[in-house]
């Protein structure tokens, strides 16, 4: 993991994955530990962007499908929308309802916890398409910025805490 200073605004310490997903073996452990991080599940959600890398190779390791959390503006058709802010600013996700089968396991990855912002805004929009959370898996969480009780309830794996 390489970390920045003051990145991408002054004052954050950036934490950039980029080196452990170019290392084969370090991309293949942590997607395999990410991906039986919350029992069987039938659907695996990616937080753009970042996520989307972790997701969808820890639904291939499953044999599972991948839920797309995007960003607003790149979801033609119907979606569903949540706000949500984030160390270095506000964010919004969408989510297609009809990519989440009714009543699915949907597991949450996501590279970095920080507030919690976007991964609390997956969890409600798997929720409201009508699937079921089974747990949030991150590679590192900050835990000075509080994303673990901001995500209350839902259960959550963290490979590395700092
Ligand atoms: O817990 P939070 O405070 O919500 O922060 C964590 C989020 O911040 C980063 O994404 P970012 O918004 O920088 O987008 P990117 O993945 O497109 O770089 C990171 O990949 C998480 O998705
Ligand atoms: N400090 C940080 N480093 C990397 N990703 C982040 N997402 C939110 N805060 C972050």
């Amino acid at each position: 993991m390489r970390v920045q200073q003051d990145f991408p605004i002054p004052g954050v310490l950036f934490r950039d994955l980029t080196p452990v997903l170019a290392d084969a073996a370090a991309l293949r452990a942590v997607t395999r530990a990410l991906a039986h991080a919350h029992g069987p599940v039938d659907v695996v959600a990616g937080l753009e962007s970042r996520g989307f890398l972790l997701a969808a190779a820890a639904a291939a390791v499953l044999g599972t499908g991948v839920l797309a959390v995007r960003k607003p503006g790149k979801l033609p058709g119907d979606v569903l929308s949540e706000s949500f802010e984030l160390e270095y600013g506000t964010g919004t996700f969408q989510v297609h309802p009809s990519d989440v089968p009714d009543g699915a396991r949907v597991l949450v990855l996501d590279d970095v916890l920080a507030t919690g912002g976007s991964a609390t805004a997956a969890c409600r929009l798997v929720e409201r398409a009508g699937g079921t959370v089974a747990g949030v898996a991150v590679a590192i969480e900050l835990v000075d910025l509080g994303g673990r009780a901001a995500l209350g309830p839902v259960p959550l794996v963290a490979l590395r805490r700092w």
